[in-house]
């Protein structure tokens, strides 16, 4: 794909696709549940269309029209067999998450992805699933997909979360619903909470003590309708991008506001960009609002520690401000990145180098120096991975020539209306 390189600043008002975590979530806990459920603003980006049609593998009968879909629930123990093996295509959110479920499941299931997911750890989930008596089988020894899974009747964990992962606590707690008795998961630092929330709302008893989440099995799921808010980590692409470039003035609306997510509006302003932030309203447990963003000059900043989590999608495009920004910035304890779609952290200094940035990668993060020296144009890969891809995207409002994206193709998987979004914004 052609990009060209843009002049205008970015102005105008917007409201992004709906929460990727939540539209996953949203097709499971229904199919769980008794009853129907309809979800609005649902995210039909490819990865959440992967979570609908592993369902409708399993015998879930859902609807789906443009953004609204109807899910059937068939309560906690409805799921069938699937006469074929089910693809869970890029998504890690999808295999984490249902191996939680298949887990206490008690059929037999064979689960596979792309080249992507292929390589993406599951021993995160299938260890401590395997713990509460769930059965895994493959060539990797239940490490990496493909592999099959033997639901069993569970019993339940106690669990401490060695990597902060929101996917793996809630593939534990999902597994947990099919134990005899209470789950705990312990996470030293707060991840997104989601499954928390959203169990609630289905009628589900989940507790909170200080940073231990619970629950107690077999309890039943009653369908509720959900509307899903939109995605903070699609609007980042264009908060980052207006707080970049001089003389923007932008509203995205309607932005899930929970603030386990809002990481990337705290870094923002820690370095300095105008943005104001309004909560207009709640959908069920989750604060909804708008944020406008206006460009300034940006200064260096550290993001470490407790910060990750609630920013870890945003890192590649936090990587993108901090070029422009004055200073030194330095991320650590982002590890994590290195198991994405990509090695984010490989992915995004190799692109921005190539761009002319000033970058090194660490084990654990990145250290970037700011400038407001034009970036370069040319022909750049996305990886096959979407927020790279919308990374690059994004530069070309800062580079001197056009810039050629390849594997465009990627952004589809979490934001299938992105460029008609960013034409929109330039156009005012
Ligand atoms: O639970 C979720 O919906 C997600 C959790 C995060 O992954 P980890 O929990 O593995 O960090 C995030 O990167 C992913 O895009 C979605
Ligand atoms: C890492 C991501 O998603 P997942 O883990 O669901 O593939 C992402 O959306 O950036």
């Amino acid at each position: 794909m052609h990009i060209l390189k843009r002049v205008s600043p970015l102005s105008g008002t917007i409201t992004v696709p709906g929460d990727k975590s939540i539209s996953h979530r949203s097709i499971m806990l229904s199919a769980l549940a008794e009853g129907t459920s309809t979800i609005t603003n649902f995210l039909t980006g490819e990865d959440c269309l992967s979570t609908i049609d592993a369902f409708r593998k399993m015998g879930i009968s859902i609807q789906r029209d443009h953004s609204t879909v109807t899910v059937h629930g068939e309560g906690l123990y409805g799921l069938k067999e699937s006469m074929e093996p089910i693809n869970l295509g890029n998504s890690g959110t999808t295999a984490r998450l249902i191996l939680g479920i298949l887990a206490g499941t008690p059929n037999h299931y064979c689960l596979y992805g792309d080249t992507s997911l292929s390589v993406r750890p599951m021993d995160r989930v299938t260890v401590p699933l395997s713990k509460m008596g769930a059965r895994f089988d493959g060539n990797q020894e239940g490490r990496l997909l493909p592999l099959s899974v033997r639901g069993q009747e569970l019993t339940p964990l106690d669990y401490t979360l060695p990597i902060n992962s929101a996917q793996v606590k809630s593939a534990i707690l999902l597994g947990g619903l099919f134990a005899d008795g209470t789950t705990k998961v312990t996470e030293p630092v707060p991840t997104r909470d989601h499954t928390e929330r959203m169990l609630k709302g289905y009628g589900v008893k989940v507790k909170k003590e200080h940073n231990t989440i619970s629950l107690d099995g077999k309890q039943t799921l009653y369908a509720m309708d959900v509307e899903v808010p939109g995605d903070i980590s699609s609007a980042a692409f264009f908060l980052c991008a207006a707080a970049m470039k001089e003389g923007s003035d932008i509203v995205v609306k309607d932005i899930g506001l929970n603030p386990t997510r809002t990481g990337v509006l705290d870094m923002l302003e820690r370095m300095g960009a105008s943005i104001s932030i309004q909560v207009t309203r709640h959908i069920g447990d989750e604060p909804i609002g708008d944020v406008t963003v206006k460009g300034s000059n940006l200064s260096a900043i550290s993001i470490s520690g407790e910060d990750i989590p609630r920013l870890i999608d945003e890192l590649p495009i936090l990587a993108l401000v901090a070029s422009q920004a004055k200073g030194k910035t330095v991320i650590t304890d982002a590890q994590e990145l290195r198991y994405k779609e990509t090695d984010r952290i490989q992915a995004v200094v190799d692109t921005l180098q190539q761009m002319g940035v000033e970058i090194e990668g660490t084990e654990d993060g990145m250290v970037i120096h700011g400038s407001t020296k034009p970036l370069q144009g040319g022909t750049y890969h996305s990886f096959k991975d979407h927020r790279i891809g919308m990374m690059i995207a994004v530069a070309s409002l800062l580079t001197e020539d056009d810039i050629h994206l390849q594997e465009a193709d990627a952004i589809n998987i979490s934001y299938p209306n992105f460029f008609e979004h960013m034409d929109s914004l330039l156009k005012g």
